[in-house]
């Protein structure tokens, strides 16, 4: 697969806030990369860098060999974004909207008619082309704003919290839209916190953290990452309330349990530490009084998600 996003070295500051800082990756044509990071972390400033909305030095940025900072227009052809603020023209119709971005990205108005009967039907939104934009419910807008990222058929798509606002029929057809849309070529880059839907249709996932690059990886190879001398423990108690309790904040203590998960009478967690090292957890948990029915590794267990992967990086348990 051949390089479609090409950062080396990508700072980028407003006024003395450093908002990125030496940023490099690539990114292979053809991939669903998800962007992720607390609130801060620099996602939005980043997606705008790379769709050439802001001031960025020459040479550092480049879609499919083309330099983004000297080449704006150029690029602008290539990607499409759904940025976090929602941009349209309220007074004006869907299909009106959509025409616009079509011609403001270099369609012909033959072009762009085409281009916007396409986009109405791929979205759903043919019953909607005659209405005013700002006259409809969130989620409408949500649409008519993806329409807009994609109605000139841009190679490289950024999405910025595509999800937001939107209820989960409507997510879900939505994640169903970013497959078909890979599938039919495009390069995806969705940042969102929603990390389980992600998980759907994301096969690669990049991190910040106060403008930094701190994690990359194919999802594949994420979800299996397991280091050797980790395990998942599923443990079984009494159902007493008091013992359940008791065994939560022991747990919770310990600092070889992590990602520590509880429903009704069975805890599961993440163990790392030899069997001598299990061997004493259990002790512990008797001592205590613990009314444990059965311990082991849980071989069962769900296969690493998206989620316990996005916390563990972040050394936090995800909630409960
Ligand atoms: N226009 C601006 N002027 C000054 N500082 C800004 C501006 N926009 C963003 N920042 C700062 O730059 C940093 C990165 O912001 P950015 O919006 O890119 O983060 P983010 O990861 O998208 O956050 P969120 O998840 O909350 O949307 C933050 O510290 C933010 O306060």
């Amino acid at each position: 697969m051949n390089t479609l996003l090409s950062i080396n070295g990508l700072s980028f500051s407003y006024g003395r806030k450093t908002a990125l800082n030496g940023i490099s990756l690539d990114l292979k044509e053809g991939g669903v990369t998800a962007l992720i990071g607390q609130n801060g972390a620099g996602k939005t400033t980043l997606m705008r860098a790379i769709t050439g909305l802001l001031p960025i030095t020459e040479n550092v940025v480049t879609v499919d060999g083309i330099d983004v900072a000297s080449n704006p227009r150029k690029v602008h052809q290539m990607v499409g974004f759904l940025p976090d603020m929602l941009g349209f023209y309220p007074s004006l119709t869907v299909q009106d909207n959509l025409a616009y971005a079509a011609q403001i990205n270099g369609l012909t108005d033959e072009e762009a008619r085409q281009a916007v009967e396409n986009t109405l039907l791929r979205l759903d939104l043919t019953s909607k082309k005659s209405d005013p934009a700002g006259s409809l419910s969130r989620g409408w807008r949500q649409r008519i704003s993806i329409a807009q990222a994609i109605v000139h058929s841009p190679r490289f798509l950024a999405l910025d919290e595509p999800a937001t606002g939107l209820d989960p029929d409507a997510r879900l057809s939505l994640s169903k839209l970013f497959l078909e849309l890979n599938q039919a070529g495009m390069t995806l880059l969705v940042s969102s916190h929603i990390l389980a839907e992600l998980e759907d249709y994301c096969n690669h996932i990049i991190m910040l953290e106060d403008g930094e690059l701190v994690g990359q990886r194919d999802i594949k190879n994420f979800l299996a990452y397991r280091k050797s001398d980790v395990k998942d423990l599923r443990i079984e108690l009494a159902d007493d309330r008091t013992s359940i309790e008791r065994a939560l904040l022991i747990l919770s203590q310990d600092t070889q349990c992590n990602d520590i998960f509880h429903r009704d009478r069975i805890i599961t967690l993440r163990f790392h530490g030899t069997d001598a090292d299990q061997h004493i957890l259990l002790k512990n948990l008797f001592a205590a009084d613990v009314h444990v029915l059965s311990a082991g590794e849980d071989h069962n267990g769900q296969r690493e998600t998206l989620r316990d992967a996005y916390h563990r990086m972040n050394n936090k348990t995800p909630p409960r």
